[in-house]
């Protein structure tokens, strides 16, 4: 599934339009009568419908629906929020043929007026906004979203939520609270943000036609779907043998901290990888041991429990590493860290307290040979870019853009929607997982399935898409299948979850 800005949703109708031959007219067509079957079927228990429509095509949308909506024996009117010279040429077609099928419009309203009509009906039909608002809603619109939002009846939303920006970077000023939100061919870029989600309430995507050449002519971002993951994910050979699955190196935990180690390492173990060892100070090989049973160790130099200079020449051998779970913010250790990062052949993730390491080589590290992942939260991207996590929060995929290709590294930028980016800023979205994950160590666990997917797979981008899915998916089916809530998961629960979703993909 393809996440567009408004320009690129504008780009792909467009193509529709002119290298498909589908009139506009038609596409609105498809768009209203795609809504409405949905409708009829999905809300049987409702028998009346009131459409507020705006005067450009999101209007026209509302138009067609009205009249699918009363062919299958809705009562419907439609509320014209503006005059008739405001609509599109599409929009007015579709009101002619609305009222040509003795549809009724009502025009001239305000909103007190409105107020009083509304509760004579169930539904409410949002077509007052779509993709084309700017800037701050004007005067003639907003007292209309905020009566939506006060009103008790379902509403629906065409498209988008009336007044919700398209993309990102976009602050909002007032926009409907939909219950339930009918996408027009692909998602925009504001369902994917913490800010423009809770807008949308339940969504779902209709397809009105448009070939699929349309989505070939550039590289849109995506978000990573199971089918996806069921395409790409590397299967085990009947006659492979650990060393196929990759040899990993789990690099951290200072004394006192051998939690994040532990649980990389069996989430790496447990996700696949053929061999796994940590390398860290002597005192928690017992402790990790104890818990995983499966790694090896490397013991690691330190001063009072605090990782020194290490030799990395050791380190070469493998075929990935993650560093920096656990690892202590010393000054010796940043030393070690960094030479880590500069000079290992081999893939390296970076997380938690390397990622604080990795900001004063930044400049550095683009011209490594091997891939460079960095798996920072939003606070962590904020330590790395300078902007606050507020300014991050508006614009996850134009700062992780930016900074992926600025350093040539990928970027995994975690939350509910973890935001995947390559060098070349190719884009993916990942959005499994729940609250359950807003706990210490789930990070420390996504860190490991990363590794495990890094190590088997040739293209980084879908091995970071599969293990941030699976990830998420393992919480989602703790929860789903009664073993967890989000209230009591623990990060070891989501490593216990992974054979769940394996199973379930195979
Ligand atoms: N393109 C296609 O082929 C297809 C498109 N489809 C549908 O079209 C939708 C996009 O249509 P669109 O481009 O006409 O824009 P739309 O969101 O209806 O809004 C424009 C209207 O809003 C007004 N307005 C703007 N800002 C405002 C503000 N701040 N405050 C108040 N008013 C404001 C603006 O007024 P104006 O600036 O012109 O005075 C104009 O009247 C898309 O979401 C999908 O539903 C489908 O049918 C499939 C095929
Ligand atoms: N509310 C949430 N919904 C879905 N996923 C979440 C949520 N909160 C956190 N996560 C996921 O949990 C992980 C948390 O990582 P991180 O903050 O680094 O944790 P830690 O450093 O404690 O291990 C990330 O993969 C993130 O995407
Ligand atoms: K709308």
């Amino acid at each position: 599934m393809y996440i567009v800005t408004a320009e690129e949703m504008y780009e792909i109708d467009r193509y529709a339009i002119e290298h498909g031959g589908i009139d506009g007219k038609i596409l609105m067509e498809n768009a209203g009568r795609a809504i409405a079957e949905r409708i009829i079927k999905q809300e049987a228990s409702y028998q009346s419908a009131a459409v507020l429509a705006g005067g450009g095509n999101n209007g026209g949308d509302g138009f067609v629906i009205a009249r699918y909506l009363q062919q299958s024996g809705f009562e419907v009117k439609v509320f014209q929020l503006v005059p008739d010279q405001k609509l599109t040429s599409e929009a007015l077609y579709h009101k002619k043929l609305f009222i040509n099928h003795h549809g009724g419009v009502e025009t001239d309203i305000n909103v007190e007026m409105l107020r009083k009509d509304l509760p004579y009906y169930q539904l409410v039909i949002d077509a007052i906004l779509g993709i084309g608002v700017k800037g701050a809603i004007r005067p003639n619109i907003k007292p209309f979203i905020s009566l939506l939002n006060e009103c008790n009846q379902k509403i629906i939303s065409v498209d988008i939520p009336s007044g919700l920006p398209a993309n990102e970077s976009v602050q909002i000023d007032t926009a409907v609270k939909a219950d339930h939100t009918y996408i027009v061919e692909a998602p925009k870029q504001s369902l994917f943000t913490e800010w423009g989600f809770p807008y949308y309430g339940e969504w779902e995507i209709v397809s009105i036609g448009v070939p699929k050449q349309a989505y070939h002519r550039k590289s849109f971002a995506r978000r990573w779907e199971r089918d996806d993951v069921i395409a790409t994910l590397r299967k085990r050979d009947t006659f492979s043998h650990k060393g196929s699955h990759g040899k990993g190196v789990v690099i951290g935990g200072q004394q006192m901290m051998p939690g994040s180690v532990t649980l990389t390492a069996s989430a790496a173990l447990r996700a696949g990888a053929g061999l796994l060892t940590v390398a860290t100070v002597k005192d928690n090989i017992s402790i990790i041991a104890h818990k995983c049973t499966e790694a090896m160790y490397h013991v690691l130099e330190e001063q009072d429990g605090t990782i020194k200079e290490n030799d990395v020449t050791p380190f070469r051998t493998f075929d990935g590493a993650a560093i920096g779970m656990g690892m202590g913010r010393d000054p010796v250790t940043a030393k070690f860290t960094q030479r880590l990062i500069h000079d290992l052949d081999i893939p390296v993730i970076v997380d938690a307290d390397g990622l604080h390491h990795l900001k004063p080589i930044l400049n550095k590290v683009g011209k490594r040979n091997y891939p460079l992942i960095i798996t920072p939260h939003y606070g962590e991207m904020a330590m790395l870019t300078e902007y606050t996590i507020d300014r991050i929060k508006l614009s996850p995929m134009a700062i992780a853009k930016e900074f992926a290709r600025k350093y040539q590294l990928y970027v995994v930028l975690k939350g509910k929607f973890t935001i995947i980016t390559s060098p070349d800023g190719k884009q993916t979205v990942s959005d499994t997982g729940n609250a359950g994950l807003a706990k210490g160590g789930t990070g420390d666990v996504l860190s490991g399935v990363i590794l495990a997917m890094v190590m088997q797979h040739s293209s980084h981008l879908e091995a970071l898409c599969n293990a941030c899915y699976i990830h998420g998916a393992s919480a989602d089916m703790r929860v789903k299948t009664g073993r967890n809530t989000e209230i009591d998961m623990l990060a070891s629960d989501v490593i216990d979850g992974l054979s769940h979703v394996f199973h379930t993909l195979f």
